[in-house]
């Protein structure tokens, strides 16, 4: 049995107060979260506002410091190994969309008229195959000035920057807020093929469910920083063993818990602790 690319162990997280430690007194926002995931998995992570889906994602990214031991990426600790990010084997791609900062991890300033050809240009060591692939993928006009690029048209430049590095882990921080429906499609679609062929792993942190229906391997959910579910697919339609209908219904309804149902502190009582087995 092979060893999982992303691997959570009891893993407890507390934002550091300005002093740079967790204020006296609080209670980990992330508690007792375990998680194995495999490569070849597309993961989908769920919960509502504020359940800790970006902290998550951000840990596992290498963006905040846990113990080693709690997180491992490809059996390496993201945040004191860089060289699991700087490789492109491990990708984060997500951060609220801010005109001025969106591309500073490429220290690619935008205050200047710079085109997406130099942007995509600019990210060396790539396979001009893929590069072009994914120029294609995400319909990106390589002639587009950035300073005066709409959103979506920036949000392509970023993703496709991103994946250039045909990544190992990626984790997406839903990123595809400002796509179209066809450009989300044909991005989940390349995703998809990502994990068949190479094998890689996605987790994939969203709250926009359309056209996903068929594209996660396993469904996470998270409520109050603790893991509540975690399922393959195909578990998920065994359980149903139902009419297509049924089987749909019993999945608007996990989104819906993981989407709309805000839970309190008080009522987060579910299992703090998931191996997704497969
Ligand atoms: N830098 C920070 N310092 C302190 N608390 C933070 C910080 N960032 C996030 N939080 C808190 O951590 C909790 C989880 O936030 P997080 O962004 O991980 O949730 P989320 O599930 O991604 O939510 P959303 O769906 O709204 O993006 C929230 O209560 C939030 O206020």
């Amino acid at each position: 049995m092979r060893d999982p690319t992303v691997q959570i162990s009891n893993l407890s997280f507390t934002y550091p107060g300005i002093d740079g430690h967790p204020p006296p007194g609080s209670s980990p926002l992330i508690a007792n979260f375990s998680l194995a995931v495999n490569s070849g998995d597309r993961c989908l992570l769920v919960g509502s506002n504020g359940a800790g889906k970006t902290t998550i994602l951000k840990i596992l990214g290498g963006k905040h410091m846990v113990d080693p031991h709690m997180v491992r990426v490809l059996g390496r600790s993201a945040f004191h190994d860089t060289a699991l990010t700087s490789s492109g084997d491990l990708c984060y791609l997500g951060g609220e969309w801010r005109r001025d900062v969106a591309f500073a991890g490429f220290e690619v300033p935008l205050q200047m008229d710079v085109s997406a050809e130099k942007m995509i240009f600019g990210v060396l060591g790539v396979d001009p195959q893929r590069r072009d692939e994914l120029i294609k993928v995400l319909g990106v006009d390589l002639s587009w000035r950035m300073h005066r690029a709409s959103d979506g048209q920036r949000r392509r430049v970023q993703i496709c920057m991103g994946l250039l590095k045909p990544f190992k882990v990626l984790l997406l921080d839903e990123i595809t807020i400002d796509l179209d429906v066809l450009a989300r499609a044909d991005l989940l679609k390349f995703l998809r093929k990502e994990c068949e062929d190479r094998d890689a792993t996605i987790v994939y942190a969203t709250h926009i469910f359309d056209g996903l229906e068929n594209w996660p391997s396993h469904i996470v959910y998270v409520a109050n920083g603790k893991l509540q579910l975690a399922m393959p697919m195909e578990k998920v339609k065994e359980i149903s063993n139902m009419s297509l209908m049924v089987r749909n219904m019993f999945l608007i309804e996990l989104l819906r818990v993981g989407l709309g149902k805000r839970e309190t502190k008080r009522g987060s009582e579910g299992k703090s602790e998931r191996q997704m087995d497969s």
